[in-house]
């Protein structure tokens, strides 16, 4: 099996690792992984533009950098629709997907946006986590979900945005994505040839949680397409990335649009990037369009893990003992 929607069997296990002393040993060896973050410029007038524009920047992002083509390539949040409540329902697509099974290309027929993803994964042999898009799911509810193909053009995984963005904040901004969508129930982690890689959606970072369980279930990285503001970009994007590697002393991967220079649109952050297991960001953009490469190094992990060892060091007899600290004794 490539990849998986957790069951809710490992979904329990996965809980109660978090509270166990024996972290998964997470496969850490293996060659270095090649990646470009697509930090795709403003929307256009029609999805159709929104796809061409998107295809067009995975080619040359295919193509690579002087230090060699992409394995694995990222586009941002809501990449084929504006990031509106109001348009999702009406960008929305019908996605095949099973939990434990890949979609083959030729089911992916109904959904524009993905036969355009499988068919770039295939051509440009890569791995590519399609950003996201909004999703028609079961009972008419919809979803913003991040699909990811394999170099075959399959879609292996499919991650319905699990904490939804509800924010208000006077002075800056209000955004209320449970007006139209729901949130998803399912972590998800991809298998590739190089390591565990599991997916989040931009809010998914705010929830410490969910990145500890894929680090323990042996994720090399973490990767959020994502689309801050302007308003918490400069409180929080850098932070909370850092953070998240930091604490798990993993890969943490976010990509963003373009700030948008016109309209009265969604402003998004920019600053794709990606942060070292030692909570430093090795490569990052600027608000601009652009292509961001960068190297993960599966070896740095086991490196960060042996220099400061607290996956080793916690201390779960203590973290256990809740009702005393109730109670105060
Ligand atoms: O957490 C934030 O500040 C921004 C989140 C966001 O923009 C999103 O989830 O789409």
């Amino acid at each position: 099996m490539l990849s998986r929607f957790l069951s809710s069997s490992t979904r329990r296990r996965l809980s109660t690792s978090l509270m166990s002393s024996a972290p998964t040993q997470a496969k850490l060896s293996g060659s270095s992984l090649r990646l470009a973050l697509i930090q795709l410029g403003g929307t256009g007038p029609t999805k159709q533009t929104n796809l061409s524009l998107a295809r067009n920047k995975i080619r040359e992002a295919a193509k690579g950098d002087g230090n060699g083509k992409p394995d694995l390539i990222v586009l941002p949040e809501i990449f084929n629709s504006p990031y509106a409540t109001g348009s999702f329902r009406h960008y929305a697509e019908t996605i095949p997907f099973t939990r434990g099974q890949v979609t083959e290309p030729s089911a992916l027929a109904g959904s524009e946006s993905l036969v355009m993803l499988s068919q770039a994964a295939k051509e440009e042999g890569v791995w590519l986590v399609g950003g996201s898009i909004p999703e028609l799911g079961p009972e008419d509810k919809i979803y913003n979900s991040s699909p990811t193909f394999n170099r075959d053009g399959q879609l292996v995984a499919l991650h319905r945005k699990v904490h939804l963005f509800d924010i208000d904040i006077p002075g800056g901004i209000t955004f209320k994505e449970s007006d139209t969508l729901t949130g998803g129930d399912r972590l998800t982690m991809v298998e590739t040839e190089f390591g565990n890689i599991a997916i989040g959606i931009c809010y998914d970072v705010r929830f410490p949680e969910m990145a500890q369980i894929a680090a323990r279930a042996g994720a090399i990285a973490m990767i959020y397409p994502a689309a801050f503001n302007t308003t918490t970009g400069p409180l929080h994007w850098d932070l909370l990335q850092r953070a998240r590697a930091v604490d798990n002393q993993f890969y943490v991967i976010m990509c963003s649009p373009a700030r948008a220079t016109s309209g009265d649109g969604y402003k998004a952050w920019g600053y794709s990037g990606v942060t070292d297991p030692s909570g430093k960001i090795v490569a990052q953009l600027e608000e601009k369009e652009g292509i961001l490469f960068a190297e993960i190094d599966v070896e740095a992990i086991a490196k960060a893990r042996a220099g400061i060892p607290v996956t080793v060091q916690r201390r779960f007899d203590v973290y256990s003992a809740t009702e005393e600290v109730k109670k105060g004794e």
